[in-house]
């Protein structure tokens, strides 16, 4: 396998295929729900590690990885919570509507393993849209359970953005914006630059964020990407750099440069839903050529 290509040989029972046609797809494994790719023209947008492990039990090291219903280490479970490491439902498999769009439908329900860490009834349903220069990310949680009232949880979908080189990559958008600095003993600052380049080990939450921000030069480097979100107003922005990437055992040690994480998360305040009620959130992605 090439640098940075995405593995396509998964048996078809373990992947959803959207194809929009002109080489623009997304390939999703029923592990996790894992976004594996997104293809624009046949030009890939994300990054999955070359040693990312496909055993069925780690989280892909790649793509956009479901964090639910913790972010970060958790005493009752895996670190990012379970979401990630579970098996799938495909619910709707993808269909194109009449304007072209492709749909697809995944969920996730709890079970005896999930109920063994986190004893609450749930459902998650994940809807993709996939368009001609768009995807549309659709989380829906819902509180299923009916003697406990209420259940509180974190979420964020971890994308793993590709750059040719992460020196040229930009994020734009969070100037003014407060942060926390988790490899600076979680010291808080706010944002004061137009266009946030990663020359270092990065791993900040950025707080109550504006609802679009930008990505430079992403996939070969001809593109930009526009993320907007919707219900999850904060953005961890991540890049393990040199002795991190080195210490990560499914992770290349030159990978870091191919790679910036800009995950939208609804994490600093988690969120408290009530039984019956149901927690939407969802993030669009749409590139356009860089200049
Ligand atoms: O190694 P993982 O569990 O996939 O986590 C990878 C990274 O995810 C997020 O970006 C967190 O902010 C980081 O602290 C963490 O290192």
């Amino acid at each position: 396998m090439s640098h940075n290509q995405v593995p396509q040989h998964f048996p078809a029972s373990d992947v959803v295929f959207l194809d929009a046609g002109n080489g623009t797809s997304a390939l999703i494994h029923l592990h996790g729900a894992t976004v594996l790719s997104w293809k624009v023209n046949g030009k890939e947008m994300l990054f999955v590690s070359e040693k990312s492990v496909f055993d069925g039990k780690k989280a892909i090291r790649g793509g956009i990885p479901i964090v639910f219903p913790q972010f970060g280490p958790w005493a009752s479970g895996p670190q990012h919570g379970f979401c990630r490491i579970k098996r799938w439902n495909s619910e709707i498999p993808p269909t194109k509507d009449s304007k072209g769009t492709v749909i697809a439908m995944l969920s996730l329900q709890d079970d005896e393993e999930t109920r063994q860490m986190w004893n609450y009834k749930f459902k998650v349903v994940y809807s993709l849209r996939l368009q001609e220069n768009a995807f549309i990310m659709n989380l829906t949680i819902h509180n299923e359970g009916m003697c406990i009232s209420f259940f509180g949880f974190s979420t964020l979908l971890h994308s793993y953005i590709r750059t040719p080189d992460i020196l040229n990559t930009s994020v734009h958008g969070l100037n003014g914006v407060k942060y926390v600095d988790k490899v600076n003993n979680n010291r808080t600052d706010v944002e004061k630059r137009e266009n946030i380049f990663m020359d270092e080990n990065y791993d900040r939450v950025y707080i109550a964020c504006p609802t679009h921000v930008d990505v430079s030069h992403i996939g070969c480097g001809q593109h930009n990407l526009n993320i907007k979100t919707f219900n999850l107003p904060d953005i961890v922005l991540w890049n393990p750099w040199t002795e991190k990437a080195k210490a990560m055992s499914d992770f290349g040690d030159e990978e870091y440069k191919n790679m910036i994480c800009v995950e939208g998360g609804k994490v600093n305040k988690p969120v408290t839903l009530e039984a019956g009620k149901q927690f939407e959130c969802s993030q669009t992605f749409t590139v356009s050529p860089a200049y």
